[in-house]
């Protein structure tokens, strides 16, 4: 739809967009991002013909942008520009018909019937047809955004120019207008230019990203490329960090705010044992994996809650009775890694280790009567669960990427295994050697300061401490359990 050849553009003979070469796509949404001064509006003015090109060309369907006439061109391109003040009293109707122009007939300019009914529809389209009859200047930014892309989709365009679309708007808002022109680039095959600053915004309706660093490209492809933090924290000289979207396949970019943090130790993390709870406190957030009922997956916590329950605890609903759990020690869940377990809080096993760099403490406790060998489970018949559960937490030091984190729950997991193994503990219904219990649970919890660690495999030195440490005190949790049960 739109070829960009050698592009070199500017103001007063100085370059300020140079030596573009890209294609842009019919039916697809097209982002340019890139910092304050980069050239994003320069080289929109030059595709809408606002601007000529000190060198190179625009083509748009094939025909140089300056062979058209201004007519023609606004038959094909709507602009929705950065800044549109309107210091004229029209009402929101005479704005959107403004849009029309270009198709007006006869010696009058008059607006014929089909003219009336696309203004009509894109003022609803846009959710603006109840104040159709105010004055533009009496509504808000973000009212007259949507009035203002209402006349440009008043005007049919094939291609529509959006210089950041979404500022002024509310989140809902933002997310309508985004969905809306999603909708007409899929329905209409409608080719959307839009100079974007939200990254995630861009990431996530954005067919093709342009990223420009000082007027030329520093990169040009699918959001999933361009979202990356290296190359984004090189152009916009900030620190980001890149996340995966929770619901959909579309990276997120998180800002990472530049405060000065107090250094977090382990030995600051305090154990208040009751029969009812093991509870441990930390005075700092750390990052959080684990299986846990509350706060499971990634997350931060300072409060860590293994909680006894009785061996018949039934709940429909055991989240929300945990939160309200929760609520009553107090501790808020929202900052909480919540377990439960019918085993016996006096058995669990508690060990710190320092060893190689790395400090870590460890604590589990062990019911194992639910022992099964995850490898002969699928010979169990439905619902042939005891009561039993073996929760493990690991509180370190260090800076774990997520694979690390991932590599640890591997580590402690294969520990695990490998203490009830050496205690023969074993599957009832198999006969074969437990590798833990149906309702296991692990938290890893890490203070993601110091050394960056990408691994924590058994072999480093990080995956040994995890691995001793859980071997030892799963261990100690069975040694205790056995005390007071010696028949299991
Ligand atoms: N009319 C003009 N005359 C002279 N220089 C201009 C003009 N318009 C923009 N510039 C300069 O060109 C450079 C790029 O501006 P442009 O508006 O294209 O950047 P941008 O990437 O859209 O920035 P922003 O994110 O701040 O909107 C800036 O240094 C700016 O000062």
């Amino acid at each position: 739809m739109i070829q960009i050849q050698q592009l070199t553009g500017g103001y007063d003979g100085k370059p300020v967009v140079k030596d573009l070469s890209f294609s842009i796509e019919k039916g697809k949404i097209t982002g340019i991002i890139g910092p304050n001064g980069s050239g994003k509006t320069t080289l929109m003015k030059m595709i809408n013909g606002m601007l000529s090109p000190q060198s190179g060309e625009i083509l748009i369907k094939g025909i140089p942008v300056s062979s058209y006439s201004a007519k023609d061109l606004a038959r094909i391109i709507a602009v929705l520009p950065q800044h549109a003040e309107s210091s004229f009293d029209f009402t929101v109707r005479e704005v959107v018909a403004l849009g029309r122009y270009p198709f007006y007939k006869g010696l009058l300019k008059q607006s014929s019937p089909k003219d009336e009914e696309m203004v009509q529809r894109s003022m609803e389209f846009t959710g603006v047809q109840h104040f159709a009859e105010k004055s533009i200047q009496s509504l808000s930014g973000g009212e007259r955004q949507r009035v203002l892309l209402a006349k440009a989709l008043a005007q049919e365009p094939e291609i529509l120019l959006l210089d950041e679309p979404t500022n002024h708007l509310d989140l809902s808002y933002q997310m309508k207008l985004m969905d809306l022109l999603k909708d007409w680039v899929q329905g209409c095959q409608l080719t959307v230019v839009a100079i974007l600053h939200d990254l995630n915004i861009a990431s996530l309706y954005c067919d093709q990203v342009l990223l420009l660093d000082g007027g030329k490209e520093k990169a040009i492809g699918k959001p999933g490329d361009i979202m990356d933090s290296n190359l984004l924290e090189g152009v916009y000289d900030t620190k980001l960090s890149r996340q995966e979207h929770p619901q959909k396949p579309k990276p997120l970019i998180a800002l990472v705010p530049a405060e000065r943090e107090e250094q977090k130790k382990i030995e600051d993390i305090k154990l208040q044992a009751s029969n009812e709870s093991m509870v441990f406190r930390s005075p700092y957030f750390l990052k959080t994996m684990s299986s846990a009922l509350i706060g499971g997956g990634f997350g931060w916590a300072n409060t860590f809650v293994n909680r006894h329950v009785d061996r018949n605890y039934n709940c429909d609903d055991a989240h929300s009775e945990y939160e309200a759990y929760l609520r009553s020690l107090p501790v808020n869940p929202n900052e909480t890694v919540g377990m439960m377990t019918a085993a016996r809080l006096e058995d669990a096993g508690v060990v710190s280790i320092e060893k190689e760099g790395i400090k870590l403490l460890a604590a589990a406790t062990s019911g194992t009567s639910n022992a099964v060998d995850a490898a002969q489970s699928w010979q169990r018949k439905a619902g042939s669960v005891a009561v039993g559960t073996i929760n493990i937490w690991l509180f370190l030091e260090g800076q774990l990427t997520d694979e690390a984190f991932v590599q640890a729950m591997m580590t402690a997991t294969e520990a695990k295994a490998s203490a009830l193994r050496d205690y023969e503990i074993k599957d009832p219904i198999s006969g074969t050697m437990a590798t833990g219990t149906s309702t296991d649970s692990l938290c890893i919890a890490s203070t993601q300061q110091g050394k960056r660690m990408s691994y924590a495999g058994t072999i480093t030195p990080m995956g040994k401490a995890i691995g001793h440490a859980v071997y030892q005190t799963v261990g100690k949790a069975i040694e205790n359990y056995r005390k007071r049960m010696p028949r299991s």
